[in-house]
């Protein structure tokens, strides 16, 4: 038996449906929304979802400027950026891609991005009111992956949900919004003593390590919901997840990469960013 696919094109579509009209509402009143999407960074799966916000964007008719500081760009330099960009009136969003150069965190990089524009709730305010119930821009990401499984009727409540992966990207932010649908959340990471066995008890499994093929069969529940954020480059000029596709056989639904949990985060950071301009 394979597992069923769930997929997020068709949720995607009608955000960026919903995002667009917005946008028009808003160019005619004169306020049009206008992203930044801040890059310093050689990386591959960084690049692909760059070419996805720009390409989304151009369609739904929201501005979108890429600064691309290179992968050398002093820590410094950044900093510099999201502060103009937090102070330029024409600019509705600012997301900052990782991986970042040097060893420098996005935790604190993000905090001179204004909340208000905080479109990938990167900044530690953002992260904090997040977790704290209050409202706040979550990062795309995570809101992707609770959207998917709430779009395909997954019930969350009560259940056992259980995340592989503890970044502010992803991992985290993804625990607090499963626990506000009322799932019980265990988070695991590289240093998870055995992780086939934590993760074998989850009735959904949310995968966001960031290497291909490291859930396996053995990681699943059978009939377990399995959302893959991996999104990672092939030599053929590909992506594949994190699910190998043994455990993908095990599963009773899985989101495929691509067409699942990628087209919602680049839909959400475009709803995100007419909400910004709005406000
Ligand atoms: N601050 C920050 N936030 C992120 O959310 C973030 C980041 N940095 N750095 C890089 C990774 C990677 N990532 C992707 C998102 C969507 C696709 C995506 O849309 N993929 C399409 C395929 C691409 C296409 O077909 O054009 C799909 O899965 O169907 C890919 C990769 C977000 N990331």
């Amino acid at each position: 038996m394979s597992a069923r696919p769930l997929s997020g094109r068709d949720l995607a579509a009608a955000i960026r449906t919903d995002a667009a009209e917005r946008a028009a509402e808003l160019a005619a009143a004169g306020r049009p929304a206008k992203l930044a999407v801040v890059t310093a960074t050689a990386d591959e799966s960084s690049a692909w979802y760059v070419r996805s916000i720009v390409t989304a964007a151009g369609k739904a008719g929201i501005a979108c400027e890429v600064v691309d500081l290179g992968p050398e760009a002093p820590v410094a330099e950044i900093r510099e950026r999201l502060e103009s960009l937090s102070a330029d009136d024409q600019v509705s969003g600012i997301i900052l891609q990782t991986p970042l150069p040097g060893g420098a965190k996005l935790e604190d990089l993000a905090s001179a991005i204004v909340p208000a524009k905080d479109v990938d709730g990167a900044n530690p305010l953002s992260l904090g009111r997040l977790a704290a119930g209050l409202p706040a821009f979550a990062p795309a990401t995570a809101e992707a992956v609770v959207r998917i499984l709430e779009h395909h009727g997954v019930e969350l409540a009560g259940r056992h949900a259980v995340v592989v992966g503890r970044s502010t990207v992803v991992g985290k932010p993804a625990a607090h919004l499963l626990l506000d649908r009322h799932a019980t959340v265990t988070v695991c990471h590289s240093r998870t003593a055995d992780l086939p066995a934590v993760t074998s008890a989850g009735d959904i499994l949310v995968a966001a390590v960031g290497r291909a093929g490291l859930i396996t069969a053995e990681h699943v529940k059978p009939g377990a919901v399995v959302v893959d954020v991996g999104t990672n480059p092939t030599e053929d000029g590909g992506l594949v997840g994190d699910v190998a596709p043994a455990a993908a056989e095990r599963a009773g639904a899985l989101t495929p990469v691509p067409g699942g949990v990628g087209p919602v985060t680049t839909a959400l950071l475009l709803q995100h960013t007419v909400r910004a301009a709005r406000e």
